[in-house]
C-alpha cells in the first residue's frame, strides 16, 4: 500500500486511536503520526509502548502541520477538542472523527473549524469492550465496515479518507447523517443498552439467589457481560447524543417485548415459535452473506500477555 498522508494527528489515545495507529503502520499508509491524550499517564503509556511517532503534550502541538486530524475522544468531548485545536489547524487539512454518533458530533465540531479545512466524519463499526492506549491492535478494522458521513465535504478529501480506511483493512460505505444515527441505534446502541440492563438485572437477582446467577451463567449471558463491560463514559455520551433515534428504537423494542410477554403468559407457543424462526433466519442470512461480525478476541489476548 502506498502512503496516503504525510502527517496524521490522533487526538485521544484509546482503543480506536491505538488500533488506527497500528493499522496505519502495518499498511505503511502515513509518514508520521503524532498523538495527544488528555492525561499525562496515558501520554506516558503511549511513549512507553511506541504508540505514535511523537506524543505531544498539547492537542495544538499535535495537530500543527497535520494533513489529517482524527478526533478519537468520547462523543461528548468532540466539540471542546475541536474548539481547542481549531486555531492550530493547517489550511487545507482534513479533520475527521470516529464517534459512534454523527448528527451531534457534526453540530458540535463543524462551527469551530476554519474555512478551508475539510470535515469528513467517519465511524468504524468495530470495537471491543476494552479501552485505553494498550487495548488497540492492527487487525481491529479488517473486513469490518467503516461508515463515511461526508455531509457536504469535498470529493477529494472524502476519497482520501476512504483510501486510508481501506488501507487499514476496512470496507467503506457512505451514509447520510440521520440515517447513520438510526442504523447505529438499531445495530449497536440499543443492543448495548439491552446488555447493560440484562447484566444489571442479573446482578440484582444474584443478591437474592446467592451468586448462582453468575456462577452458572451460560454462553448467552456471558456475551451480554462482555458487551456490558464497555466503557461507561463512551456509552453515556452515545445515549445523551443520539436521544431521538435511541428512544424511537427503544419504543419499538418495548412493544415487541410486551407482545412476547403476552404470548408467554397466554401460552401462545405458535407466536413464540414463529418469532424465533424469523430471527433465526436473520442470523443465518448474516452468516451466509459472510458478514458474521463476531469480534475475534484480540483485545483480551493482548491484555493477557
Ligand atoms: N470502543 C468502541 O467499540 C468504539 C467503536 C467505534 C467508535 N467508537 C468511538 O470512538 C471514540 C473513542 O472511543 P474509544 O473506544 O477509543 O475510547 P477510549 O476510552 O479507549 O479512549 C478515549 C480517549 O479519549 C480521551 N479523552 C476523554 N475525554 C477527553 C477530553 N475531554 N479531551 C481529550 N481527550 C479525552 C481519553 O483519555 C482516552 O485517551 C468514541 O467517540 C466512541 O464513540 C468506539
Ligand atoms: O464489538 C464490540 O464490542 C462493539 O461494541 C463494537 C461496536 C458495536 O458493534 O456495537 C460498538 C460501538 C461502535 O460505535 C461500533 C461498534
Amino acid at each position: 500500500m502506498s502512503q496516503i498522508y504525510d502527517r496524521v494527528a490522533l487526538i485521544g489515545l484509546g482503543l480506536i486511536a491505538s488500533s488506527m495507529f497500528w493499522a496505519m503502520k502495518r499498511g505503511g499508509l502515513v509518514k508520521e503520526v503524532t498523538g495527544y491524550a488528555r492525561s499525562a499517564e496515558t501520554r506516558q503509556t503511549a511513549r512507553d509502548i511506541g504508540l505514535c511517532d511523537v506524543v505531544c503534550d498539547s492537542a495544538k502541538e499535535a495537530v500543527r502541520d497535520a494533513d489529517l486530524v482524527v478526533l478519537c475522544v468520547p462523543v461528548g468531548a468532540m466539540g471542546v477538542v475541536a474548539e481547542e485545536i481549531a486555531p492550530a489547524l493547517k489550511p487545507g487539512a482534513t479533520v475527521s472523527d470516529v464517534g459512534s454518533v454523527k448528527r451531534a458530533v457534526i453540530d458540535a465540531v463543524a462551527p469551530h473549524l476554519p474555512d478551508g479545512v475539510h470535515f469528513v466524519p467517519a465511524h468504524p463499526m468495530a470495537g471491543t469492550e476494552y479501552s485505553g492506549p494498550t487495548s488497540g491492535f492492527a487487525e481491529l478494522f479488517d473486513e469490518r465496515w467503516t461508515l463515511i458521513v461526508p455531509d457536504g465535504a469535498g470529493e477529494e478529501a472524502t476519497q482520501k479518507l476512504e483510501s486510508l480506511w481501506q488501507g487499514m483493512g476496512a470496507l467503506t460505505e457512505r451514509m447520510e447523517v440521520e440515517h447513520h444515527d438510526q442504523v447505529c441505534a438499531v445495530v449497536s446502541h440499543i443492543p448495548h443498552l439491552i446488555a447493560y440492563t440484562m447484566v444489571g438485572v442479573a446482578d440484582d437477582l444474584r443478591r437474592v439467589s446467592d451468586r448462582e446467577v453468575v456462577k452458572f451463567s451460560a454462553a448467552g449471558f456471558r456475551d451480554f457481560t462482555r458487551i456490558a463491560a464497555s466503557d461507561p463514559t463512551m456509552w453515556r455520551d452515545v445515549f445523551l447524543n443520539n436521544k431521538d433515534a435511541t428512544l424511537d428504537v427503544l419504543g419499538r423494542f418495548s412493544e415487541e417485548l410486551f407482545k412476547l410477554q403476552s404470548a408467554i403468559r397466554a401460552g401462545d407457543g405458535e407466536h413464540l415459535h414463529r418469532y424465533f424462526t424469523r430471527t433465526r433466519e436473520i442470523r443465518r442470512g448474516i452468516i451466509e452473506a459472510g458478514q458474521d461480525t463476531g469480534v475475534p478476541d484480540f483485545g483480551r489476548i493482548k491484555k493477557a500477555e
